[in-house]
């Protein structure tokens, strides 16, 4: 009975980054959701919306990577109203952040997006995830690894390269570079919540529906581990997408929480 309990108290649970958090447990502050599993705070076709308008206005030259970053920005600041930006964390140990740089962010906005390489729970990532702090757990067990250094660096090139449909790329490799040319493309940055910086964003699931538009999946920043199945060029592809929980100021830094309970 009480093994019963604690199992289903265990499961309730969904630890976004694993080896960070059993390091911290003691430390812990818990993102309540009530009621099932829906936790999400804008509807799938908002994401998709706000995806295909904002993802519309981007413009893409690999050569020309610094200058096209910047004239993304620009272009992020005019159709968003804000702009994000990786920067060193006002938290002492707290390494890279996310920031909003410029003007300010309502609640129920899509201001960030988890980059990485998509591993069904049942896929080989052992030498992947050994002391990587940036995989992500989906709520269906998914796994997104958002690590833009050495292996896994080198594992999300290899399959961007590899489902890439004659000269056309179906995912976007700038996120592992400084200057990612879709600049939502920094979620895998934003810290976790503590007592003195409450999160005031949250993770959402997204499946790009298989007739999202070709030509603007070259910015979409995740690709899948497995290659396609047979017959089935294209698939719906998961991201990862961080909504404001509240109005976020100019200046302040993205937290997220790192554990979400659902009663
Ligand atoms: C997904 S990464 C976030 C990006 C990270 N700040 C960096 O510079 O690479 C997760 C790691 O960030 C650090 N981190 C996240 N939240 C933190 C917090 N509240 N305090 C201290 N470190 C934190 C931990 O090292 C954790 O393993």
């Amino acid at each position: 009975m009480i093994f019963r309990y604690l199992k289903n108290k265990w499961k309730n649970y969904r630890y976004r980054f694993t080896p960070w958090i059993i390091m911290n447990l003691k430390e812990r502050k818990v993102r309540d959701v009530q009621k099932g599993q829906n936790d999400k705070l804008i509807s799938d076709e908002q994401v998709l919306k706000l995806l295909t308008n904002f993802l519309s206005k981007l413009e893409n030259d690999p050569i020309e990577e610094e200058s096209i970053y910047n004239k993304n920005l620009n272009k992020m600041r005019a159709d968003l109203g804000f702009v994000t930006e990786r920067k060193p964390s006002v938290l002492p140990t707290g390494g890279i952040g996310v920031f909003v740089t410029h003007g300010s962010v309502e609640p129920g906005t899509v201001v960030s997006m988890y980059p990485g390489l998509i591993y069904s729970p049942h896929e080989p990532k052992l030498f992947q995830s050994l002391l990587n702090p940036f995989i992500f757990r989906c709520i269906d067990g998914m796994l997104v690894d958002g690590n833009d250094k050495n292996l896994s660096k080198f594992m999300y090139r290899s399959c961007c390269q590899r489902d890439r449909i004659g000269p056309y790329l179906i995912s976007d490799m700038s996120w592992l570079t400084p200057f990612p040319v879709n600049p939502l493309a920094v979620g895998q940055y934003v810290n976790n919540q503590s007592t003195e910086h409450q999160a005031n964003v949250a993770y959402q699931e997204f499946d790009i529906p298989a007739d999202f538009p070709f030509h603007l999946r070259k910015f979409i920043p995740n690709n899948f581990y497995s290659s396609s199945y047979e017959n089935e060029e294209i698939r719906q592809t998961r991201v990862i997408v961080l909504v404001s929980l509240r109005n976020i100021k100019e200046g302040e830094e993205l937290f997220s929480s790192y554990f979400t309970v659902v009663h």
